[in-house]
């Protein structure tokens, strides 16, 4: 008898869990859809969307349910994840262990620039050399970083500007409901189109306003945050040693949307503050290896570096480090690289894959086209299938 109740509450439960995840997924499928009809004019369905109270407030309080109720059985969560990379990278040797490499990779560069303009030197000497050829060699030996003595004054750059000690400064983007917040080692500041409880600031990220630098005492900025209130409009430049997206991207039916995140993640950091990325995924990780490789080639190319990936059974969880120097832009790298697979599914049939760039990715999402419905139920982590096989990640 105990036994039959038991299964009929897990049951219950499992009917529940597949109706929070269905309203979370209607909003993600409805926000494409209408970008569809909008012909891909994502501010004024951004616009309207955020207008929608009453879709807003049922999205959050679905949400919270389902990662406060039912994402609770494992017991590694994307937010133990998160807090693990964060303590290894500021309270371990991550940092410490990332700053060896860059200062290894800035000398190897130099070594071979310096090389470069040894043999550059003897060309010119040479009377053949053209005066192109001269400027260069000149611009190379008055530069100021064709020193290798500097890799030392961006190490110690690094050190005086983050805080070793101390709470690291958070920002939770499309947090809902603040899960860092049981954690004593941050100082977490919960932002969200809608939050789901009072512990998050309602913000929305697209349209935050970045200021100037806060040019005062290094506890100024923890004082700063501790005073905010809701709604935030906008927030300094440099001001956090963590921005964490956790399932937020793919919230955003645009690639250019998910950029403009990005760029905005990358301001609001410190120097070699960290970007943690957690999207879901339930795929192998062979099978959308072209999009982590596109997102990161995007990503990177903001002047971030990768320190860490992890593909879980229904998410990739990535971190990135602010870089001390912004690398030279790959060419060809555009916000069309921040797409998610859902940004193709619906357009199979139309004329736009003969043009489009990611034609393979297109390719590949119309002949799995069943398959992508299917497997579109896992689009939330630890789904539970109708078999009650599912995994909670
Ligand atoms: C799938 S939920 C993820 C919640 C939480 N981060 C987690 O991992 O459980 C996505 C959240 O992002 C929020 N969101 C989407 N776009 C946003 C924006 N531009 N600014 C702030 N929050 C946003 C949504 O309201 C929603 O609560």
């Amino acid at each position: 008898m105990a036994k039959e109740a038991m299964s009929q509450e897990e049951k219950n439960m499992n009917d529940e869990h597949k109706r929070l995840a269905s309203v979370v997924k209607n909003v993600h499928a409805n926000l494409r859809k209408k970008l569809r009809a909008n012909n891909g004019d994502y501010e004024t369905v951004w616009k309207q969307h955020c207008k929608d109270q009453s879709a807003l407030c049922q999205y959050a309080q679905c949400m919270q349910k389902l990662a406060t109720d039912h994402w609770t059985k494992n017991s590694h969560t994307r937010i133990d994840w998160c807090r693990e990379v964060i303590l290894e990278y500021f309270n371990g040797s991550g940092l410490e262990k990332a700053l060896e490499k860059d200062a290894k990779r800035q000398r190897h560069k130099l070594q071979k620039e310096e090389q470069q303009i040894v043999s550059d030197s003897c060309c010119v000497q040479n009377e053949g050399a053209d005066p192109t050829q001269r400027l260069r060699v000149q611009l190379m030996q008055d530069r100021p970083d064709a020193c290798p003595q500097r890799d030392a004054d961006v190490r110690d750059d690094t050190l005086v500007q983050l805080p070793l000690e101390g709470k690291v400064r958070l920002l939770d983007v499309g947090s809902c409901y603040n899960p860092f917040c049981q954690f004593d080692e941050f100082l977490p500041i919960a932002i969200d189109i809608s939050p789901a409880n009072e512990l998050v600031y309602q913000c929305d990220f697209l349209s935050l306003e970045i200021t100037e630098p806060l040019h005062l005492a290094p506890d100024a900025g923890d004082t700063f945050l501790r005073k905010l209130s809701s709604p935030i409009e906008r927030l300094p430049h440099g001001l956090f040693h963590v921005v964490v997206f956790s399932l937020l991207l793919e919230y955003l039916p645009a690639p250019q949307q998910r950029w403009l995140c990005c760029v905005k993640a990358h301001q609001l950091l410190q120097c070699h503050g960290l970007l943690l990325i957690v999207t879901p995924d339930s795929h192998s990780q062979h099978r959308n290896a072209p999009m982590m490789r596109s997102w990161r080639t995007a990503i990177e190319s903001m002047g971030f570096h990768r320190w860490r990936y992890v593909k879980h059974e229904h998410l990739h969880c990535m971190a990135f480090r602010k870089l001390h120097q912004r690398p030279s832009v790959p060419c060809g790298v555009s916000p069309d690289m921040m797409y998610i697979p859902q940004d193709f599914s619906d357009k199979c049939l139309d004329d736009e894959l003969n043009e489009s760039s990611h034609k393979e990715v297109i390719q590949d999402e119309c002949e799995d086209r069943d398959d992508f419905f299917q497997t579109s139920a896992l689009e939330l982590p630890c789904f539970i299938p109708d078999d009650g096989s599912g995994t909670v990640v």
